[in-house]
This record gives C-alpha cells, sequence and structure tokens, in this order.
C-alpha cells in the first residue's frame, strides 16, 4: 500500500522574533502531531537548558566531524556558533509517516528547501523591527553588542521572506500558534487530495 511519507514542517525567520516561544507553545498542546527535531549546536547551554532537550551541545570539532561525515540535513554558522539538523532522524520519522517539525534560522532553510522542496516553508515575522529590538533585550540573554548584530542580520534575514509558503506574523503567541496550526492542517487536505487523485488515475491504468 502507498504509503505517504510525514510532512517536514520548518519554521524559520529572524532571532528574536519568538521562535522558540512558538515552538514550545505549540509543543504544549495536547493535539499537536508533530515531533520536534532537535538540533546539535556548538554554542554554550544557557541556564536551564538541557542537552539532548533544548541541543545537542557538541564541540567545534565534533561538529565539523558531523558535517565531513554528511550527518546533517542542513547546517548554518550564526552569530559565531553552528547550528544544524542531524539528518538520521529526520529521515527515520518521515519515512514513519510522521510529521517533523524544524525550528531553524533561514540560512539552513534556504538548505533544506533545496533538499526538501516539498515541505511546508513557514516564516515567523515581527509586527515591526523596533519590536524585534524590544523581545531581544527583553529575553536578555546577549550583550548589547549581539543583541545589534542580530538586529543588523535580521534585516538581511527579512529579506528571505518572500522565499516561503507562508509568513506568520507574531503579534500574540497564541494567535501565530492557531495560525500555523491552521495552515498545517490546510498543508494535510491538500497532500491527501493529492494523493487520492494520485491513486485513482493509477486504478485507472
Ligand atoms: N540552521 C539552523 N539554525 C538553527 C538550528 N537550531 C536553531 N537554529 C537557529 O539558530 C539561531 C540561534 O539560536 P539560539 O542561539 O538558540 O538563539 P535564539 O533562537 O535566538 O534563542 C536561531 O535563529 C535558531 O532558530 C539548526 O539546527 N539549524
Ligand atoms: N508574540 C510575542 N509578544 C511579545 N513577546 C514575545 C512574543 N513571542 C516571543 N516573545 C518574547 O520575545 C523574546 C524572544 O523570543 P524567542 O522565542 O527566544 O525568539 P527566537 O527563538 O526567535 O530567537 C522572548 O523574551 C519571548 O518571551
Amino acid at each position: 500500500m502507498y504509503k505517504q511519507r510525514g510532512l517536514l514542517i520548518v519554521l524559520s525567520g529572524p532571532s528574536g522574533v519568538g521562535k522558540g516561544t512558538v515552538r514550545k507553545e505549540l509543543f504544549q498542546q495536547p493535539d499537536t502531531n508533530y515531533e520536534y527535531s532537535i538540533s546539535m549546536t556548538t554554542r554554550s547551554p544557557r541556564e536551564g537548558e538541557q542537552d539532548g532537550v533544548d541541543y545537542f551541545f557538541k564541540s567545534r570539532q565534533e561538529f565539523e566531524r558531523r558535517i565531513s561525515e554528511g550527518g546533517l540535513l542542513e547546517y548554518a554558522e550564526y552569530v559565531g556558533n553552528y547550528y544544524g539538523t542531524p539528518l538520521d532522524y529526520v529521515n527515520a520519522t518521515l519515512d514513519a509517516g510522521r510529521d517533523v517539525f524544524l525550528e531553524i534560522e533561514v540560512v539552513g532553510a534556504a538548505q533544506v528547501r533545496e533538499k526538501v522542496p516539498d515541505g511546508l516553508f513557514i516564516f515567523l515575522a515581527p509586527p515591526s523591527l523596533s519590536e524585534l529590538q524590544v523581545r531581544l533585550v527583553g529575553r536578555g540573554t546577549e550583550e548589547a553588542d549581539v543583541i545589534a548584530s542580530r538586529v543588523l542580520k535580521a534585516r538581511d534575514e527579512l529579506e528571505m521572506m518572500n522565499l516561503y509558503d507562508y509568513v506568520v506574523e507574531n503579534d500574540e503567541v497564541s494567535k501565530a500558534c492557531d495560525r500555523i496550526n491552521a495552515i498545517v492542517t490546510a498543508e494535510h487536505c491538500r497532500r491527501e487530495r493529492v494523493e487520492k487523485r494520485y491513486l485513482q488515475m493509477l486504478e485507472g491504468e
């Protein structure tokens, strides 16, 4: 029997827009049906972050070994650290017919677009650049110079918005989650219709 692979959902957008917040909220909802792919990074853990839960924290040497072995679906260097998506987990989960959710920055998302063109690409946008800065300052996890470089980077990141299937504004976390859930549901319906049509055409041969 023809079994459709799971859907690869990619949530991206500038640092500080609220990707992590929205993702955590989505995964707290009881009816969420996607599997979260935990990324690998060379960044040091922040207070309260756990290895294997928030990230797989690796040395630069170990990360570069994974790159050379082809073990990452995508990776990017972001403000001095590597971040990447382990390939095996994504493939195994999609093959089992389950959806995978990636929360990654825009350079990595563009690599995934090349490799998985039938993924669902959602760009999370801030209400404004000044609100983005307010959120980064409010989070209080970076020094002023890092915040400044992230806001500067956000201008380039916003230009990549048109490469995405959908742009979701993160004005309020619960509204952003509702929009993402609606988009995923609509995409499932679309894929089911395509699959049905495909099977009908095969039967007609
Ligand atoms: N390309 C890529 N980006 C990632 C990955 N995991 C996290 N990121 C992104 O890397 C950036 C920095 O992440 P982090 O240091 O945790 O800071 P924060 O997201 O701003 O709290 C964010 O834009 C993340 O979405 C990954 O596996 N691949
Ligand atoms: N819709 C929102 N309204 C106001 N503040 C928000 C909203 N979404 C996230 N935030 C806050 O903005 C900051 C950055 O959010 P975070 O999820 O860490 O962003 P990202 O993962 O995109 O870097 C956090 O302090 C978070 O609480």
